[in-house]
């Protein structure tokens, strides 16, 4: 029901105006490769003429603002768009800030939230230049944190930073705040990910597939060839949208509470927003002997790791096994498709020392398992500094399997490309700045 929700409202961005910005997108993709970080002798157009409407037509520069309101923490994206007279836009540059909590963690004290989003608001009036401030549209979309929040709290929230955002000098409609639907949240990676590295402007081109795994909820977006995968796909895997005179139906599908987090929750046995009042959450994915406290949502869990029985890494993965149980649906045709990996499948890679904290790199199911093995091995002797690595490794090792990966499927890893966070906040953006010029017509 969502996905159809979400593929009419992705209908409804109009297919004229779709052509027409996503001919600009490709266009400003194959023009602003030279140009990314170089933004330096671009005139910047500044005079009071400037109007909502002429961002696409006698602007040199504009900007958009995105707000991620993520699970574990908020994140400001400020682009910067360059674009001539008659010309097509160019992205120019990102700046980004992230802080830590994330929205939902102010669930009980709204008032407490303002900081943080003032915060960085600060950062965007700084980049963008003031006499662009009234023209720069500024929104905010909430993913996992507040989706699992219950309705009122999470819509408290959302009413706080919209009042704050009313104030700010930016542009901002009633549709500034909300909370993004799961599907929408891969599309969007999915459309960064597969713009960044140059495969918008070709149908006929391979495009990448996405998988985003978040605090929360984690995502798989990706563009199927073969038509048995649309059809043999579970209701609500699958979205169609207009781009460039062409209809993508992806298969794209979020998993609410399979988020890193929101797993580790699940395999200490714990259950989402509820305290568990002074018992303690016994693994065996941790360290034996292992005692501590953790903290997730607010809540403070007493955890501890199981007596020393079975092989650290053998009593996880059956742990791990049981709670994905028949949570996940297998896509056949991802094995024949190139994926990148966002977000925790990057930290924990580079926490573990698979792949480079700054470059990124290139791995396989095989190399996480590989790893989630060594680092509970180790751990059988000491927790060392991170107790949950043995099992953030061990659940993805197994995530990726569920969703169809072999062992030796290779991964791509990077956090940014040209100088842009891989993440939904890009793909976003333009769909904003596409309902804002829709206005026009
Ligand atoms: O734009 C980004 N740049 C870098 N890391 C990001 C970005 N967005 C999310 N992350 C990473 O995502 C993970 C947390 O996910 P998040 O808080 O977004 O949960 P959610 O997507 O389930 O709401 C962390 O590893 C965080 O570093
Ligand atoms: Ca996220």
């Amino acid at each position: 029901m969502e996905a159809m929700k979400m593929s009419k409202r992705f209908f409804a961005f109009g297919i004229s105006a779709c052509i027409a910005i996503y001919v600009a997108y490709i266009k400003w993709r194959l023009d602003s490769k030279p140009l990314m970080g170089a933004t330096e002798g671009i005139a910047e157009s500044r005079g009071d003429k400037l109007n909502h409407q002429a961002m696409t037509t006698d602007l040199s520069v504009f900007y958009g603002i995105m707000f991620d309101a993520g699970s574990t923490g908020t994140r400001i994206h400020i682009f910067k768009f360059t674009q001539q007279p008659r010309e097509t836009p160019k992205l120019t540059h990102e700046t980004f800030k992230a802080l830590k909590p994330g929205l939902s963690a102010y669930a009980d004290d709204v008032e407490k939230s303002a900081q943080g989003i003032e915060e960085l608001l600060e950062v965007a009036k700084k980049e963008v230049p003031m006499e662009l401030w009234k023209f720069t549209p500024l929104v905010l979309k909430a993913t996992a944190g507040l989706r699992l929040l219950p309705g009122e709290k999470a819509q408290k929230l959302l009413d706080k930073v919209k009042e704050i955002f009313q104030a700010s000098p930016f542009f901002v409609r009633d549709d500034c705040v909300s909370i993004m639907n799961g599907t929408d949240e891969g599309i969007s990676a999915w459309i960064t990910i597969n713009f960044l590295t140059g495969r918008l402007d070709d149908p006929q081109k391979r495009s990448v597939g996405m998988l985003d795994l978040g605090g929360g909820s984690t995502q798989i977006t990706f563009l199927p060839r073969a038509e048995e995968t649309l059809q043999t796909s579970p209701a609500g895997h699958t979205t169609s949208f207009q781009m460039f005179n062409h209809t993508y139906k992806l298969y794209s599908y979020s998993y609410l509470g399979l988020g890193l987090m929101s797993a580790r929750l699940a395999i200490l046995g714990g259950v989402e927003g509820k305290p568990s009042e002074g018992e303690e959450l016994i693994s065996p994915c941790l360290p034996p002997g292992f005692k501590s406290e953790w903290q997730h949502a607010e809540i403070v869990y007493k955890i501890k790791g199981q007596k020393a029985g079975e092989p650290l890494y053998e009593s996880c993965s059956n742990k791990v096994a049981k709670m994905l149980y028949k949570k996940v649906h297998k896509a056949e045709e991802v094995k024949d498709l190139d994926f990148y990996t966002f977000s925790y499948y990057y930290d924990r890679a580079a926490e573990a020392g698979l792949i480079d904290k700054e470059k990124g790199g290139s791995l396989t199911v095989s190399d996480f398992e590989i790893a989630a093995k060594y680092v509970c091995k180790t751990m059988e002797i000491s927790p060392g500094s991170s107790p949950f690595l043995c099992m953030d490794l061990t659940y993805i090792t197994f995530l990726l399997q569920e969703l169809g990966f072999p062992k030796s499927q290779a991964f791509k890893l990077a956090r940014k490309i040209n100088n842009v966070e891989t993440s939904w906040a890009l793909g976003a953006t333009f769909h904003y700045i596409d309902s804002l010029n829709r206005l026009q017509y």
